[in-house]
């Protein structure tokens, strides 16, 4: 049984993105009101009018592909048109986690409306922005953003096919329609930063001339297009944008009122992407080149706090033809730039912007902006299985997605409790920091969610379901200004503010010189103040940019803290997790060693009980058998029996007699005969064995002694050959103690050959010599080393003899 959650409560909607909370961040958010520097004096008398974020869900239609490979498993079901429910199909992680108890299987989310797969282009734009594009026209600034997984019809949606063009082509078509007749045909009128205006000189004039001609040049080489690539400048309308299809419903201009008769509208378009946190124009022709690298564009900020991309090419559009032209120039850009560095180009986010002047006569009365902006995939990097360049890039579409949730989040937080502000962290990402203004009232946002039905996509889906669902909660506070409030500034070719009636108008100037601005030293001119100002505002610079430091440096102890108290809580949870787990660890496994103990008990036993079971089987006799045994054995018993009986009774031969007679009846002289003589073998035999037995005892005597003689003789045996084998011992030594008596011989016999050779000297040496050896040698002496000499020579001799 599947639960159902209903996210249309917001209880229960669950917070998709985090959101970064802490102090406010007054500095992030500046002048968030401001749609332009003179529009912000007068503001507080302004009514403001709140509504929510307007949240669009378009589904799109199966193609042929996925219905073979079974994606329609139902998951996706429309309830009613606010209303929508995702059930998880199976194998989808969150089927996986609800049958854990994590989530549900079921999950219900509401929006502004939703569009089903039968929807049309047409139907899908006049239910969405068409109402949006009606506020552009009259001067009020406009975002749309779609999002959703790859291949959920995002650039479908924006940008259509040739058939059924899509909702930019048709709001382009809708503008012109709107100012048809009220063209300003030059071109000298130029956006400039964020919501001012430019005056061109002649020679900027013809350069703007040169270049829009040379990227319309760009499409004259262009082939046709096949239908059957996939990519977005074949699947969209701008291939070869025809508007000749959208219809435009002129009854809304006539309940608005159409353009004032003196007005005269300027309309001007750019076109660029953010890829991997770089914004790159995709109007600019040095993109073309194919060897070329491609040039980042910086986001900055005007004296109002507005974002703006410096240097990007903002071109002049004369119908809706020349804007299709532009987009086509630009996806052509898009695709070869996504090629070169091998990416796919639904990794980025590109947005179109389309600026409208409004003038009357030589003044410049409101500037209005539309960017239609279609965002990047937003599969998560786990899903997508991306390494390296991939990963950085991945990381860094999520990081902005992230961002602009976290953002949303914190707008909707913040709408609840003024007390307790979060931080909006619009300036961590490109895509936040450009969009800023757009979700703080500078205008009005919304945003098209667009899903397949795939079920191999649900997972991702939920969580692009799970986000809108915040999204939807966010409101937007748009003052209601009047058109006079949104007259931009008007510069010159140096960006220095005209005269305004011959006057230099000096607030304009302050505003102008905005505190980031001169920080950031990247726009503000400051040439045209005076020296002394200059270091006033500098000083004053000075102090504020400590005193913002004091603030920030406090703020970072306080996060630093409050950052060391969560890692401080979060090392604890997981310590006592650990020791849980080391718990649960112990029992499991001291439970597994019960149950390997049990088992090995368990598995002696069914051993014991085999072996029992074998040795059963090898003794077993089958009953019928033992019975019969049992029967012999009772019946020989009583054969027995019978005979001692008779034994008793009558005697040996009478009871062989009977024995007989039983078995076989014969005669009885002759069988008593025949019995008698058996009677007198068998005492012969009984008498024989006797005597053969008596015979085998002696001989057991006889040859016991024999054996005892035989031991007796062994063992002198073995005294006789241990005495000879000492005997040896003794002979080996006595034959080196002659060897050794023969050498000293030999020494001795050299010896006195040596003296008696030396007695051949002088006499008189000769007579003392003779003296010390006649000394030496006293009889004694000598009669026993010829003792010695003769025993020695005797044992030799008598050893010699012994072995032969
Ligand atoms: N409403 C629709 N009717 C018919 N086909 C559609 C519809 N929406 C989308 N498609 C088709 O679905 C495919 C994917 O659409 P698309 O390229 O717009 O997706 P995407 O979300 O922009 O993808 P990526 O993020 O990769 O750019 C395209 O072939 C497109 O023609």
């Amino acid at each position: 049984m599947s639960t159902v959650i209903d996210m249309t409560n917001e209880d229960t909607v669950l917070v998709a993105m985090e959101s970064t909370a802490c102090e406010p961040h007054h500095a992030a958010l500046p002048e968030l009101s401001g749609v332009s520097s003179i529009t912000s004096q007068s503001e507080t008398a302004e009514i403001s009018e709140k509504q929510q974020l307007r949240v669009y869900l378009k589904v799109r239609p199966f193609s042929e592909e996925e219905l073979k490979s079974s994606e329609d498993q139902g998951c996706v079901v429309l309830e009613d048109s606010e209303t929508i429910a995702l059930h998880a199909p199976k194998g989808s992680a969150t089927m996986k986690s609800s049958e854990k108890g994590i989530g549900q299987q079921v999950y219900k989310f509401s929006f502004t409306q939703i569009f089903g797969p039968t929807c049309t282009q047409a139907e899908f734009f006049d239910g969405t922005i068409s109402s949006q594009v009606h506020d552009f026209v009259h001067g009020k600034n406009a975002l749309v953003f779609s999002y959703g997984v790859t291949n959920a019809g995002k650039t479908y949606t924006i940008q259509g096919s040739q058939k059924d063009p899509g909702i930019l082509p048709r709001a382009l078509e809708v503008v012109f329609k709107h100012i048809s007749g009220h063209q300003y045909e030059h071109m000298d009128l130029k956006p400039y930063l964020s919501s001012d205006v430019q005056k061109l000189d002649s020679e900027q004039l013809k350069v703007e001339k040169n270049a829009k001609a040379a990227l319309f040049s760009l499409l004259k080489e262009e082939p046709e297009p096949t239908k059957s690539s996939r990519n977005r400048s074949s699947t969209s309308s701008v291939s070869s944008l025809s508007f000749s299809s959208v219809s435009y419903d002129h009854t809304a201009d006539s309940v608005d009122g159409m353009v004032e008769g003196h007005c005269l509208y300027s309309v001007w378009v750019s076109f660029y992407e953010i890829y991997n946190e770089h914004v790159y124009d995709l109007l600019q022709l040095a993109h073309t080149s194919k060897t070329k690298r491609r040039l980042a564009l910086r986001v900055c900020e005007d004296s109002t706090g507005s974002s703006y991309i410096r240097d990007l090419r903002w071109v002049n559009v004369q119908n809706a033809e020349e804007a299709s032209k532009i987009l086509r120039v630009g996806n052509k850009n898009r695709s070869a730039a996504a090629t070169k560095m091998n990416q796919s180009s639904s990794r980025s986010h590109s947005i179109f912007t389309i600026k409208l002047i409004r003038m009357e006569g030589d003044v410049v009365q409101g500037l209005s902006d539309l960017s239609l902006c279609d965002l990047a995939g937003s599969e998560r990097c786990n899903k997508t299985k991306t390494f390296g360049e991939r990963l950085k890039e991945a990381g860094n579409i999520n990081n902005s997605l992230l961002i602009l949730g976290k953002c949303i989040a914190a707008l909707r937080n913040n709408q609840g409790c003024r007390m307790k502000m979060s931080y909006i962290p619009f300036r961590e990402s490109k895509l936040t920091r450009l969009f800023q203004g757009m979700f703080c009232g500078r205008g009005r946002a919304s945003m098209i969610v667009n899903i397949n039905q795939c079920a191999s996509t649900y997972d991702e889906t939920l969580h692009v379901m799970k986000f809108s669902a915040v999204a939807r909660q966010v409101l937007q506070v748009i003052p209601q200004r009047s058109l006079e409030s949104l007259a931009p500034r008007l510069v010159g070719l140096d960006g220095k503010p005209l005269l305004k009636n011959g006057i230099i108008d000096d607030h304009a100037v302050d505003d102008y010189l905005s505190e980031e601005e001169l920080l950031d030293g990247d726009e503000a001119d400051m040439s045209i103040l005076p020296q002394e100002e200059l270091m006033s505002l500098v000083e004053s610079l000075r102090v504020k940019l400590l005193a913002e430091r004091r603030k920030n440096l406090l703020q970072e102890i306080q996060i630093r803290k409050e950052m060391g108290d969560a890692m401080l809580q979060q090392i604890m949870e997981a310590e006592e997790l650990h020791s849980r787990q080391m718990v649960d660890l112990k029992e499991s496994y001291e439970e597994k060693m019960d149950s390997t103990f049990d088992m090995y008990k368990e598995a002696l036993k069914e051993h014991a009980y085999q072996c029992a079971l074998e040795r059963l089987e090898e003794d077993y006799i089958p009953v019928e058998e033992y019975n019969e045994e049992q029967e012999r054995v009772k019946e020989l018993e009583k054969l027995v029996r019978e005979l001692e009986e008779k034994c008793q009774h009558c005697g040996p031969p009478q009871l062989m007699q009977d024995n007989s007679m039983q078995t076989n009846p014969v005669p009885a002289t002759e069988e008593s005969e025949r019995f008698k003589m058996l009677y007198k073998e068998k005492c012969a035999v009984e008498k024989l064995c006797v005597e053969k037995q008596e015979r085998i005892s002696e001989l057991n005597e006889t040859l016991q002694e024999a054996g005892e003689s035989y031991l007796e003789k062994l063992a002198e045996v073995q005294n006789l050959q241990n005495r000879l084998s000492n005997q040896e011992q003794k002979i080996e030594c006595l034959q080196s103690d002659v060897m050794a008596k023969e050498k000293e011989i030999i020494h001795l016999r050299q010896e006195i050959a040596k003296l008696s050779n030396d007695s051949v000297g002088p006499s008189r040496q000769r007579c003392g010599l003779l003296v010390n050896i006649k000394e030496s040698m006293t009889p004694q002496s000598t009669g026993s080393l010829c003792r010695t000499i003769k025993k020695s020579v005797r044992a030799t001799t008598s050893l010699r003899k012994k072995p032969s």
